[in-house]
């Protein structure tokens, strides 16, 4: 039984242990529908292996995981259908013609398809999307990367998924491909409600998609909230520098605007060369990442904050 009413992904204590090494510990997050979400963390933090989870894929070792409503381990093919996923590159097929493998996998979507949600995404509209229209009666061997990589894409998405899992998905894009792609994500979310979870080395990226950043590292969630909140917990979330009496200063603030009103108010043409830079998420989770590898008894990491 699906339920539709609840969030779209569900995660509670997700624990997964290869051998002797726990690789995910006490994981818990959710995701409502319509939302775009970045998992976000260092190599081997652990981002692959919940995807992989949530997809389905891998049974974990502990811990309640529900998507779209179901066990992903015991989802139909019904519950499949409305999951998109994007993996690592299509290796198989390589003498089909693009089109020809959208048309043949878009097929298998159409018994699932309602007026509200047609499915497949005809072939043609799905190509134009991806930035591969030309490329159409390509073999598929002949590809490049990156039009590997948009191909991938268009995989993930030919059964107009309400559900949809990035990993890594702009790797190998040219910036052309790459501004392409955030087009076809805002799209997707803003048009189609579909609900999405990306993972992404690219903090622009994640800055530029998401509606809510999660890092993990090390196995466990350490951040959870928007870009900006996230910010405005590591440090203020403007950073102002400026020269008075020869010397430069920096002060990290939660309202730039108000402290740079203030400074002008008080020191007026003592002040010059003004620089306000809105901290962004890189600053962030570098400073996450580096506090929670900090020993909980030393002094937490911080943005640097002179004043
Ligand atoms: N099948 C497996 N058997 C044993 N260890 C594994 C297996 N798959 C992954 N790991 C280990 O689990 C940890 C997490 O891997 P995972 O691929 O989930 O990380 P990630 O966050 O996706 O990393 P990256 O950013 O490098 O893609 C790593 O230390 C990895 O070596």
């Amino acid at each position: 039984m699906v339920d539709d009413a609840g969030p779209v992904i569900r995660v509670d204590n997700l624990r997964m242990r290869y051998g002797q090494t726990d690789v995910l510990q006490d994981v818990s997050f959710e995701v409502q529908r319509g939302e775009v979400v970045a998992l976000l963390g260092p190599n081997g933090a652990g981002k692959t292996t919940t995807i992989e989870i949530l997809e389905g894929f891998r049974a974990p070792s502990g811990g309640q995981v529900s998507v779209l409503g179901v066990d992903p381990l015991a989802g139909g093919e019904d519950w499949r259908a409305r999951v998109g996923v994007v993996l690592q590159s299509w290796r198989d097929h390589g003498r089909w013609r693009v089109h020809e493998l959208l048309d043949q996998l878009g097929s298998y979507y159409e018994p699932y398809g309602t007026p509200a949600r047609p499915r497949p995404y005809p072939t043609a509209e799905l190509l134009e999307r991806v930035g591969l229209a030309e490329r159409a009666r390509q073999p598929i061997k002949t590809l490049s990367g990156g039009q590997r990589r948009r191909l991938d894409v268009a995989v993930g998405i030919v059964g107009r998924p309400e559900l949809l899992f990035l990993d890594e998905p702009t790797a190998g894009f040219d910036p052309v491909a790459r501004r392409d792609f955030h087009d076809l994500v805002h799209r997707l979310a803003d048009l189609e409600d579909t609900t999405i979870l990306l993972t992404t080395h690219d903090l622009a990226e994640a800055e530029k998609l998401a509606d809510r950043i999660l890092i993990l590292d090390a196995g466990r969630i350490v951040a959870d909230g928007t870009a900006e909140r996230l910010a405005r917990d590591v440090a203020g979330a403007t950073e102002v520098r400026w020269t008075q009496g020869g010397q430069r200063q920096l002060h990290s603030t939660a309202d730039g605007t108000a402290f740079v009103r203030d400074l002008f108010a008080q020191y007026g043409t003592d002040i010059t060369d003004l620089e306000v830079r809105r901290t962004t998420l890189e600053d962030t989770y570098l400073v996450m990442v580096a506090r929670s590898a900090t020993p909980p008894d030393a002094a937490p990491a911080r943005l640097e904050a002179a004043r």
